[in-house]
């Protein structure tokens, strides 16, 4: 057995987000950021622009990553784990490149960096890792001495994920009228990504046709109607949808898109739908948007009765499986056996992203990974 506290070869976390603006002002330069190369209609831009400055040009998500740092450091704290945590964005200020410079000098030499999208796919894994290479890179071309990056594992199907989205979608439900209740379907939701991106994800050789982003969504649904089902003796019907689409309409991406998939379920005769968004670690744009705010008008304008249910934020049961997921790394770094916590049927993912996994449209080096150029 490991020593529970003791986190080396690391020397500090780092929480890796996407970032979001702050204000108006920084609307359209951090679509910019996003978007740069990614050949999105300037239509659905605009769109996008005009959801962010529906909430006065505020994403939630840099709050959220705030709040998740506080419960990071309490946990760690309380645990007397030793182990700073720093925090950076893809797209958004902290960027990550500064706060990577910031830590080297610190004296850090070993992160482990927390992700704050919990499936692979290239947006969710291989992006992530491409920006810490150019964040490498630019600080090699300060001279600076480079760290030794290392992302701990897709946690989609870790208990400390898991657990608290299956306690929210048993409290949306219980939420729902008691008329309607029991007739009631669950509409697990995730970000939609092109069929192409969705097939290609993850290792493929442990995944094949298909991908592991549906398979591991599915995965996560379906121990959370176990859940439910043990919790309230229904076996609900359910189903996994798509929102925030993006990207040319003659491009295939996942389908169906939450709004369809209601307007079909109110068509059935179904009574009440509970929207549970496990592709989302928090709150974000996406969900206060394309669920909240359009998915909800929708089923307003049908007459059904809807919950969305929460996302795991800064639950406390997230941030200690974030501990135990440092731990796990740091004993495995040192040669040590350990026990590697999984809920579902696919078991823990992989610590290294193996050669083709993900892969991006264009030839970019990714760091973190089994073709990483950096050590
Ligand atoms: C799988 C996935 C996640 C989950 C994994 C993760 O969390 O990283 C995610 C997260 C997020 N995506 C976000 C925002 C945006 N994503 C965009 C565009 C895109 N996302 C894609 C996929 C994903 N995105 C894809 C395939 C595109 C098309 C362009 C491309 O191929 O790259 C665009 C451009 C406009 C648009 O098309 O919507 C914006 C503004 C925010 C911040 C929200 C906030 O402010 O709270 C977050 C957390
Ligand atoms: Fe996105």
């Amino acid at each position: 057995m490991s020593d529970q506290r003791d986190p080396a070869p690391y020397d500090a976390l780092l929480l890796l987000s996407f970032g979001g603006p702050e204000g108006p002002d920084d609307v359209v330069p951090f679509l910019e950021n996003v978007t740069r190369g990614r050949g999105i209609p300037t239509e659905r831009l605009k769109e996008v622009g005009q959801h962010y400055f529906l909430f006065g040009g505020v994403s939630p998500i840099n709050d959220q990553n705030r709040a998740l740092l506080d419960a990071l450091r309490k946990d760690f704290a309380q645990a007397g784990l030793n182990l700073p945590v720093y925090w950076g964005n893809r797209n958004w200020a902290p960027y990550l490149t500064d706060t990577l410079r910031e830590m080297v000098t610190d004296g850090r030499r070993h992160i482990a960096v927390l992700t704050t999208s919990a499936y692979a796919s290239y947006s969710g894994c291989r992006q992530y890792r491409e920006n810490l290479a150019d964040a490498l890179s630019t600080l090699e071309a300060e001279g600076l001495p480079l760290p030794r990056v290392d992302k701990l594992r897709h946690y989609f199907n870790h208990p400390g994920f898991v657990e608290p989205m299956a306690d929210g979608v048993l409290a949306a439900l219980a939420d729902l009228d008691e008329s309607v209740r029991a007739g009631a379907h669950l509409a697990f939701t995730t970000h939609s990504i092109p069929d192409s991106a969705a097939d290609s994800s993850g290792p493929v050789a442990e995944h094949g046709d298909g991908g592991a982003y549906v398979k591991e969504h599915l995965d996560v649904a379906r121990v959370i109607i176990d859940r439910v089902r043990e919790a309230t003796g229904i076996e609900y019907p359910w189903r996994l949808v798509y929102q925030s689409r993006s990207g040319a309409p003659h491009i295939p991406w996942l389908e169906p898109d939450i709004c369809e998939h209601l307007e079909e379920l109110h068509g059935a005769g179904v009574p009440a739908v509970v929207m549970a968004p496990i592709g989302f670690v928090s709150d974000h744009m996406e969900v206060l948007y394309d669920l909240d705010t359009e998915a909800t008008a929708k089923a307003a304008e049908l007459g059904l009765p809807v919950r969305r249910s929460a996302t795991v934020g800064d639950d406390p049961r997230f941030a200690a499986a974030v501990r135990g997921l440092v731990l796990e790394r740091a004993a495995t770094e040192r040669g040590a056996i350990v026990e590697r916590c999984a809920l579902g049927a696919l078991g823990a993912s992989h610590d290294l992203c193996p050669i083709g996994c993900c892969p991006a449209r264009a030839d970019r080096p990714a760091a973190a990974g089994a073709d990483s150029p950096y050590a």
